[in-house]
């Protein structure tokens, strides 16, 4: 009661409380510097040092509370957004919780083409994602007018869990879900035959949020520890003359600083690098003469705002 009423004024920012976006929705938090605690069992926790109170919620009904206007901020799935089909903004891409909707049936079935499924029995956690999906299927199989005039023929069946069971229980012909490493589809027997859509984590916000200022603010923090983690910095050395071979290597986020070394005709260069290519940059600044090359690690960053003139 007490936390509750002291929620007046503070910017609501819905947080995943379990399952596979939570650690990595945390550390977002913790880099941004929201400070918080959350008592043993209680879905509310009020940051220390700023006027900004965590909601943990279930990543599916995040888009909701945060359509309505009832939380400010929420960190969800993509597909969640797409599922729950409530108007929100999606202002950021995260970066994890990448994953696949897929179809999959029986690996030793006969079928191989999602359209094999249609008038047969689907089971999922994504029904709206999943029928719309069905639907285009019917519609270009059997045409716009025939699907409107007698409904669909495939029928959608939803679960909340353990989705791959399904089809060995006999409830299902096929089924839609989340697909990543495809560990849990090959334990089931399952294989996928179609991509519904493909999803990671995303920053959504309110259309009419509390507190528009913090959340810009809360919106540039987060961007600044995304981009930290998605890029690291390169420097190296280069004669200026060879300058021209290694612009498109390292062409920088925005461009590359070049500074004048004491040697003359020689260059010190540095860029942002995508962290997931530096190695076969390094391998082709290398080959093209650079030295010294080093990597160095962005703990935060601020791409700065936009300028007016
Ligand atoms: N295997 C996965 N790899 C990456 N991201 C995933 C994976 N499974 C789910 N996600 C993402 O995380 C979101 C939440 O899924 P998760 O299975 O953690 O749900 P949950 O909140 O624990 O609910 P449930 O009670 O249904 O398990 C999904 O909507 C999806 O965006
Ligand atoms: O392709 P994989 O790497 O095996 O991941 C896919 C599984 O991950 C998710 O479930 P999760 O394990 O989060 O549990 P849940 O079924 O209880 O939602 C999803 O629903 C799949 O079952």
């Amino acid at each position: 009661m007490e936390l509750v009423n002291n929620l007046d004024g503070r910017l609501l920012f819905a947080v995943p409380k379990k399952g596979r976006l939570y650690e990595s929705a945390l550390s977002l938090l913790q880099g941004s510097d929201i400070q918080f605690h959350r008592h043993n069992r209680l879905d509310i926790a009020l940051c220390h040092n700023l006027p900004i109170a965590l909601v943990f919620l279930g990543a599916a009904d995040i888009p909701t509370f945060v359509g309505e206007g009832r939380c400010d901020l929420g960190i969800t799935g993509q597909d969640q957004v797409a599922e729950t089909r409530t108007a929100v903004e999606e202002v950021l891409t995260l970066g994890f919780g990448k994953c696949k909707l897929q179809v999959q049936v029986p690996a030793r079935g006969p079928m191989k083409e999602p359209k094999e499924l249609i008038g047969k029995q689907v089971v999922t956690s994504f029904t709206h994602l999943s029928r719309e999906y069905f639907r285009q299927l019917e519609v270009e199989a059997f045409g716009a007018e025939a699907v409107e005039k007698n409904g669909m023929k495939t029928i959608m069946k939803y679960v909340g869990g353990s989705v791959e069971a399904a089809c060995a229980l006999g409830v299902a012909d096929g089924i839609v879900d989340l697909v990543e490493s495809g560990e849990t589809m090959k334990a089931a027997g399952l294989a996928a035959i179609s991509t519904v859509m493909e999803t990671q984590a995303v920053l959504i916000r309110s259309k009419t949020p509390r507190n528009p200022k913090l959340a810009e603010t809360i919106i540039s923090r987060i961007n600044g520890v995304i981009t930290a983690k998605r890029y690291v910095l390169c420097t190296y050395n280069i004669p200026r003359t060879l300058l021209p071979r290694v612009h498109e290597i390292t062409p920088g986020k925005r461009a590359p600083t070049i500074t004048q070394l004491e040697e003359e005709n020689w260059v010190a260069v540095s860029a942002m690098v995508e962290r997931k290519e530096i190695a076969d940059v390094m391998d082709k600044l290398e080959e093209c003469g650079a030295q010294d090359i080093l990597v160095v690690q962005i703990s935060n960053s601020r791409a700065g705002r936009p300028i007016t003139p």
